[in-house]
């Protein structure tokens, strides 16, 4: 149901590594980190405290064609690293835009960022700064998604917004199937045994554990974040 104000007052946002490409190859392309974050500074505006995950796969993936033959764990930690750099360029479009951002990290890298540390993060978000969690959880074998569970619990984000490249979870994956269809919503238990594929299990996990709601949506789709924020009827919610 629409609302005229936020149906929500703190969100914890996953955006992926790749949204920041755009039509490129590789790398971070201005223009379309300018149009995210013109959408996330609208939300911060309506007073709606609002953290960011990013992701690194736009530069650096752990099991990605360029880590091939590499240790694991050790790629992982590059793949972390790429991270900081799209955190840093996310906290840097937004203090342009008149937001406050601060960037903290999951692994020590203090000449560059701050650390992690949950209270001061509780502080910023009271404050309206946004705040833009790097390097994942700071483990290797996981994911920025499970970053964003872990990280949307600690803070007590009322909900975990997918921002992705497709607009909702399908029944299977919508690039490789045509004949793939949208839910609206659905059950953790329903993604997690039908191997859905938008999301890993652990990130699933920690979120049915913890009743927190994911919504995927579309970071391409103009609007569509403020409309999920409105709580208006956009993307897939996936739910306990
Ligand atoms: N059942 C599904 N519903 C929706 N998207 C899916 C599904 N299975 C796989 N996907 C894929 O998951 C991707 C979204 O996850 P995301 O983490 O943003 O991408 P990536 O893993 O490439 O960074 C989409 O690009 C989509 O192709
Ligand atoms: O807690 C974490 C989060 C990320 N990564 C590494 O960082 C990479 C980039 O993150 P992710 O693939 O989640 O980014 P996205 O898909 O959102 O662009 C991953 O492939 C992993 O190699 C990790 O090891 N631990």
């Amino acid at each position: 149901m629409p609302h005229d104000t936020p149906a929500h007052k703190r969100i914890l946002i996953k955006l992926s590594g790749e949204a920041l490409m755009g039509d490129d190859a590789f790398g971070i392309n201005q223009a379309v980190i300018g149009r995210i974050v013109g959408e996330i500074a609208e939300v911060a505006r309506m007073g709606v405290q609002v953290a960011v995950v990013i992701g690194g796969g736009n530069i650096f993936r752990g099991m990605a064609g360029g880590a091939v033959g590499m240790d694991r764990a050790t790629a992982d930690y590059m793949g972390m690293l790429a991270t900081v750099m799209n955190a840093l360029a996310l906290a840097d479009a937004m203090n342009k835009t008149g937001l406050t951002a601060r960037v903290m990290s999951a692994i020590s890298i203090d000449q560059v960022v701050e650390p992690y540390v949950r209270p001061k993060a509780l502080q910023y978000l009271e404050e309206g700064k946004a705040v833009v969690f790097a390097a994942g959880t700071g483990n290797p074998f996981f994911t920025t998604d499970t970053a964003a569970a872990l990280r949307g619990a600690e803070i007590g984000a009322e909900l975990v917004l997918k921002a992705t490249k497709v607009d909702g979870v399908y029944s299977a994956d919508p690039r490789k199937d045509a004949q793939a269809t949208r839910y609206a919503r659905l059950s953790f238990d329903e993604a997690m045994t039908k191997n859905l594929g938008i999301m890993d299990a652990t990130a699933f996990a920690l979120c049915r554990d913890q009743k927190l709601p994911i919504k995927v949506f579309s970071i391409f789709k103009p609007g569509a974040l403020k409309a999920v924020v409105m709580g208006a009827d956009e993307g897939t919610l996936v739910h306990v």
